[in-house]
């Protein structure tokens, strides 16, 4: 089992850094990262961590800043790692952390994180474990800020 890990030198954390000590943690599986300048050169890091780097499941990681036109950047990242997904037949688990989720930049930092290593845990669970993904299921879980949790009638 090899896991792939593709971020951004844009974002302002280390977003590649942190997700490989999370899986490191719960599994031991292969792990190869692939460094890119932004959100929209991930598609094609992420193919070719699948494809010529034979990874079974990869984390794409990234930063959309808050102007209008990053947001239009992240649609478009994003509907590039769903095609790529399709053409590889593989899970890609995208962790963007929209810059202007966070109040400042502590805050930023502490989302940046726990998103981060809390999609890590998911991305083992999908690889290894999925019984707890299936435990899981209609919980209202989100990965960050706090759950949700299950609506009640
Ligand atoms: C406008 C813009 N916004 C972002 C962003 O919010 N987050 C990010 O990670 N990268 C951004 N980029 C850079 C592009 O994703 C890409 O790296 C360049 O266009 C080079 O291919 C661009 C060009």
């Amino acid at each position: 089992m090899k896991i792939g890990i593709a971020d951004t030198t844009f974002a302002r954390v280390d977003m590649g850094g942190i997700a490989i000590d999370e899986i490191r943690k719960h599994a031991s599986v292969g792990l190869e990262r692939y460094v890119v300048p932004g959100i929209k050169d991930l598609p094609v890091a992420c193919k070719k961590l699948i494809e010529e780097r034979g990874c079974d499941l990869v984390m794409a990681l990234g930063m959309p800043g808050g102007a209008e036109k990053d947001k239009v950047c992240a649609h478009e990242a994003s509907q590039g790692l769903i095609i790529c997904q399709l053409m590889t037949n593989r899970h890609i688990i995208e962790v963007f952390v929209h810059e202007d989720e966070a109040k400042d930049g502590k805050e930023l930092a502490w989302l940046m994180e726990q998103r981060t290593r809390e999609h890590a845990v998911n991305a083992v669970r999908l690889a290894l474990r999925p019984k707890d993904l299936e435990k899981l299921a209609g919980t209202g879980q989100r990965q960050g800020f706090e759950d949700v949790g299950p609506a009640r009638p």
